[in-house]
């Protein structure tokens, strides 16, 4: 049975902070999406539609986007949600560590590693946020195109979080049958940001693949050697590797690995065809995490001596401007092995 929400609040007016929001409104809430400009936020308000990152959706009168964190705002919360890049997210907290109203979730999206610390954006949270935020701190994750949220297409997500009570508190505030949005819970909080992260460096290796004609066979090997790379990543950092055969884990992998909607894998898509990553960036308006945590998860599996040969092959190509026909033969040369 979902709970209902009667005031939110979404940090990010990004394509997902926007569709989360749109969850939520569609559910009934009144939604505040910040984002940093002012102007950014009058234009939405004015237009009633994110041209730059959600275009194409009618945004309701329940759903207001502003620049203010004062009181109006964030009195009588029910749900945070925060949906910024995970390389952007400790500098917002810095900024704004006693802003939220305590015992109520705090629902972070982000899907990557920061780069320096290597941690995840769940434990970014806890280091900035007051111990008293501390158990309030959830996880959204899983297979969750915000362009198909936006449409109301059917979208299932696993919501994770230590506390069971709060997790599942979280699962009813987010659960929207209105929209065609259900969520599951899970403590595996750390197997699903782990799976997050890893999927997207491994979407830029299967739009690599796409891009070379290498087939369904190699993307099939692909998914299923990487579920089996981001598990042991997820092992060694504690998580019991629950969150892997669902949604964040192998539901997420499938999806972005299988898609050019997927803005990972249109990365590995333009790479394989000739573009360097500096022209990629050059024009980017949008996100793909997975270029950053290229970086951070190869340094990290280097850390805890997990060896993680797709993610170092994309790292490769990425910054050392190795071929992608070097790194599937590097993959494809590698001694044999027994599966597991
Ligand atoms: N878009 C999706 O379908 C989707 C789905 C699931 C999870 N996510 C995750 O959600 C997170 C947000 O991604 P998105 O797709 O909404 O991004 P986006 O590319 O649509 O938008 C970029 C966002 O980053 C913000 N931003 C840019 N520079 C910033 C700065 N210096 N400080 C603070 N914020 C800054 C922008 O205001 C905007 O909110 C990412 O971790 C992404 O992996 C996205
Ligand atoms: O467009 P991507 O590659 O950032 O993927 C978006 C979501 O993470 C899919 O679940």
């Amino acid at each position: 049975m979902e709970d209902p929400v009667h005031k939110a609040l979404v940090i990010g007016g990004g394509s997902f902070g926007t569709a989360l929001a749109l969850i939520l409104a569609r559910k009934g809430a009144n939604v505040s999406v910040w984002v940093r400009q002012a102007d950014q936020a009058e234009l939405v308000n004015r237009t009633r539609e994110n041209t730059k990152y959600l275009p194409g959706t009618k945004l309701p009168e329940n759903l207001v986007f502003t620049n203010n964190l004062d009181a109006s705002i964030t009195e009588a919360l029910e749900l945070v949600i925060f949906a910024i890049p995970t390389q952007f997210l400790r500098p917002f907290l810095e900024e704004h560590r006693n802003t939220f109203p305590v015992k109520i979730p705090l629902l972070q999206s982000a899907k990557g590693i920061e780069i320096g610390t290597l941690k995840t954006p769940y434990d970014i949270m806890t280091d900035e946020l007051p111990g008293k935020y501390g158990k309030y701190i959830c996880v959204l994750a899983g297979p969750s195109f915000a362009k198909e949220m936006a449409a109301g297409l059917v979208t299932n997500v696993t919501v994770a979080a230590p506390d069971r009570e709060v997790c599942e508190r979280a699962q009813r505030m987010m659960s929207a049958r209105a929209a065609n949005f259900r969520c599951y819970a899970s403590p595996d909080y750390m197997g699903c940001e782990i799976a997050g992260a890893v999927k997207n460096v491994l979407a830029i290796a299967s739009g690599a693949s796409h891009g070379l004609g290498l087939g369904l066979n190699a993307r099939a090997a692909l998914i299923c050697r990487g579920l089996h790379e981001m598990t042991l990543l997820a092992k060694a950092l504690g998580s019991n590797g629950a969150a892997m055969s669902g949604l964040a884990g192998v539901g997420d992998l499938l999806l972005t690995c299988s898609s050019e909607m997927s803005r990972n894998f249109t990365v590995g898509l333009r790479i394989a065809k000739g573009e360097t990553l500096d022209q990629i960036m050059l024009n980017a308006t949008s996100v793909a995490e997975g270029v950053t945590s290229a970086r951070s998860v190869k340094e990290l599996a280097e850390s805890l001596g997990v060896e993680m040969p797709f993610v170092s092959q994309v790292y490769d190509v990425l910054y050392n401007s190795k071929s992608v026909i070097d790194a599937l033969v590097y993959l494809q040369d590698r001694p044999l092995t027994a599966e597991n």
